[in-house]
Parts: structure tokens; sequence; C-alpha cells
């Protein structure tokens, strides 16, 4: 079995690497880390990037995991191999394009590029935004999934992922205490459905919300609370549609041994115990 330690970062294409850098910059509040031929690196948190916009399809999306270490990456890539994923092992290059030891890459069974990870590298340096979101890390995505039932189980069962609650037939999975690292969104085609950041209070998410209006930065859904994880949120959109969720106080399962995940309906009142209706994401809004 995969043992997933934590998501590790993002990478997305874009073909306007000015504009993604700016919004990053000034809107989301992420720290430039760096910047290669084609690639944009930020930060969020202690990691040397959670992030990176690299120039081309916007459509070309990948999420990274870390794993333990060199013997359970070689472990993964047979596993995967065995069970018919094409795996691409990462040259020193790319490795060194995302800033780790080694990689693999494949597809799950959706299609969502997936890659998994060791050692990716930690900045000696704090993290520090130009602009003050009060971010305290890149926490979970959300995955698009053309049958939630199929990439569930393949998320369980190979890669260890644990489900802590279901919306409808959205699962949300853990992969260390936190209540959620992966969650799955049934959509017609494979990519990232959301992007999340902790913030550090409540306070920042409605600052946020002001400061994100102001900015003419479309608000998709919230302020609002998760009755699943119990956190506070808000999401909005970016560069290339993507949605970016803040949020704060998320739970942690405590008994890794007795918790049994909740079902909640697939109903707006699941998604938010405020009262807030999606808008610009598929999800139910009435
Ligand atoms: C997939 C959706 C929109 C969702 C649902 C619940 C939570 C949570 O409990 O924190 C999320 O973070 C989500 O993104
Ligand atoms: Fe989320």
């Amino acid at each position: 079995m995969i043992q997933l330690k934590d998501v590790s970062y993002v990478r997305l294409g874009s073909p306007d690497l000015e504009q993604a850098e700016q919004f990053a910059t000034t809107c989301l509040g992420l720290q430039i880390a760096g910047s290669g031929k084609a690639d944009l690196y930020l930060r969020s948190d202690a990691r040397a990037h959670t992030l990176c916009y690299t120039e081309g399809d916007p459509r070309r999306q990948t999420v990274g995991f870390e794993v333990e270490d060199e013997a359970s990456l070689q472990d993964a890539a047979s596993t995967l191999d065995a069970l018919g994923h094409a795996v691409h092992a990462g040259t020193a290059e790319e490795a060194e394009r995302r800033k780790v030891k080694s990689f693999i890459g494949f597809r799950d069974p959706t299609g969502n590029h997936i890659e998994l990870v060791v050692r990716p590298e930690r900045s000696g340096r704090r993290y520090f935004a130009s602009r003050d979101a009060g971010i305290t890390g890149f926490s979970h995505v959300g995955l698009n999934s053309t049958d939630p039932a199929r990439d569930e189980l393949f998320w369980t069962q190979v890669c260890n992922a644990r489900v802590s609650d279901r919306i409808g037939d959205i699962p949300l999975m853990r992969v260390n205490a936190i209540h959620h690292t992966i969650a799955l969104v049934r959509a017609p085609q494979a990519g990232i459905q959301h992007i999340n950041h902790q913030v550090e209070s409540s306070d920042d998410v409605l600052r946020s919300y002001y400061f994100l209006n102001d900015k003419r930065v479309p608000i998709v859904f919230g302020p609002g609370r998760h009755p699943t994880s119990g956190a506070r949120f808000l999401y909005f959109s970016g560069p290339d549609g993507m949605i970016f969720e803040y949020s704060v106080g998320v739970d942690e399962i405590e008994d890794e041994a007795t918790h049994r995940p909740r079902q909640f309906g697939f109903e707006p009142a699941s998604f938010c115990m405020w009262g807030s209706r999606p808008a610009g994401m598929a999800l139910p809004s009435t």
C-alpha cells in the first residue's frame, strides 16, 4: 500500500505568467520563491514552494504528494505499474524543477496528473508575503472525479487515504490527522476542483472577503462554515478559472482507529451551516 504523508505542491499551466504572478502576490497572498525559464514558484509556508505556475496549457494541472523515502517511492511505482497505471520516473532535471529529490508521475482513474515525491525542499527563510492574508499553509485540494465511488476506492485502497466524511458521493479523505487532504468532486473531466490554504483566524477569512470584493475578485462561495470539517471558509476564483479556498479551524481526527465517516446529504446545508450558497461552483445551490 502506498502511504501518502501530505500534499506537497500544485503545478498549474498558465498562458499568462504575469497575470498569475499578479494574482498570486496581490490577491491570494503568496510569496514569490523564484522563477525559472517558464516556471514561477510561490510559497505559502515553511516549504520552498507549494504552488508553481508553469507557462502553458491551463488544463495541465498536477498535484504532488510526499512519500516517506526512496524505497517507498520505488514500492509505489511497482504497485501502480502492477495495477496498470503508466508510471513516469522523473528525470533529475524534472526533479530539480519540482525542488524534490526524486519523483514519479501517474494518472489516477479519472486521469488527474498525480506526482509522488521524496524530500521536497524546505526553506530556511520565513514565509513572508507582501499581502498579509494570514496564510499559514497549503493544506488540501479538491480533485475532479468522473466516478467518485471508483476513485474513492483507488485513493483509499491503493494510497491509504481514509474517508473522514462524505457529502453525497463526495468523499473528504485524510492522509494524516487533518480532516481532509483530498476531496473528490464529480465532474465531466479531470482537473483540480479547488486549492485550499489555511489562514490564521476567522478575522482573516472575513478581511479577505472585503479585500477581494474590493479588488473585484469573484467570490464563488462564502463566507461560510463547513459542517464537515468545522472550518470557516471563503472560495474565490483566480487565473484560468481556478478556485482557491481560504479556511480556518479544520478539525483533526483524534482517534484513527475508531473514527467513522459521517454521511451528509448532497444539499446546500451540508456545504455551509450558515446558509451561504455556492455561485459559480458546480455544487447544489438550491
Ligand atoms: C468539496 C467541498 C466544496 C468541500 C466540502 C467540505 C469541506 C470542509 O469540510 O472543509 C471543504 O474544504 C470543501 O472544499
Ligand atoms: Fe476545501
